[in-house]
């Protein structure tokens, strides 16, 4: 079996009130830690299944948010108040149920400016917000990824190698995404696996053989198995039915 480098966990749960607790202890753990010696907590979010999940997680939870800082690991190249925008998705059900999340505490790509330039000041925007020592890359906190049926996450798909070769970029722009809308910007790998912590969230029995694919024979065919974070942890987050072919 193939090795993986970092540490890793596996979480399968086996009920959504359980994946949903996992996912609460887990974003309260890095929050803990990293409020413990830096003014704020960053999380890089993704959308899909993942926004209701999240949602379902911080509610009616004695946490304080206040110095949470919100970005997106990929974002939907479509206005912020789009039905596709993944944004739009967190404005109208996380931040609609926890009011005391400010909508200043997302940081949004701004999908009004061309597309490159979308992506190139979503990077400075990363850059910024986190901080530059030196020729170091900004470290997340946490990110939370989900993953498609083919294998996709952020907007890293198997049809668009050339995106996962990406070095130096953090931030880069997508046209002709094989799902849904085309344009959207992304989180390369260099950002991605400089983060702390890294969770991927996935549930669903149509998920099962892919599940297995990446996380057991970490399958470099699909993006989802060239997450590895270099000084940080990989966890998987997973119900029965998308847990189901894992023998680890
Ligand atoms: O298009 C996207 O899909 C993935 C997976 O979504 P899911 O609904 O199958 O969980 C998501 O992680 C990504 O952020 C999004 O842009």
């Amino acid at each position: 079996m193939p090795e993986r480098k970092c540490p890793f966990e596996l979480i399968l749960a086996e009920s959504e009130a359980k994946l949903i607790q996992n996912l609460s202890d887990l974003v309260k753990r890095c929050s803990t830690q990293a409020l413990l010696n830096k003014k704020s907590f960053t999380i890089g979010l993704s959308g899909g299944s993942l926004v209701q999940l999240l949602t379902k997680s911080l509610v009616d939870q004695p946490l304080d948010t206040s110095r949470w800082m919100f970005f997106f690991c990929d974002e939907r190249y479509v206005a912020h108040d789009h039905s596709d925008s993944t944004y739009w998705a967190y404005k109208t059900e996380l931040l609609s149920k926890l009011p005391s999340i400010q909508e200043s505490q997302f940081i949004k790509a701004d999908t009004t400016k061309p597309l490159d330039q979308c992506a190139l000041n979503y990077e400075e925007q990363v850059k910024s917000k986190l901080g530059l020592h030196g020729d170091t890359l900004p470290q997340f906190d946490l990110l939370l990824l989900g993953m498609g049926p083919d294998g996709h996450t952020c907007s890293l798909f198997p049809e668009q190698p050339e995106s996962l070769a990406e070095s130096s970029r953090l931030v880069i722009p997508i046209r002709n995404s094989p799902k849904p809308p085309p344009e959207r910007i992304t989180f390369t790998l260099p950002l991605i696996n400089n983060a702390r912590d890294v969770a991927f969230v996935v549930t669903g029995a149509s998920k099962a053989n892919v599940v297995k694919k990446v996380f057991v024979d970490i399958d470099k065919q699909y993006p989802s198995a060239w997450i590895e974070p270099i000084n940080g942890k990989l966890t998987l987050i997973t119900d029965a039915g998308a847990g189901q072919e894992l023998k680890l």
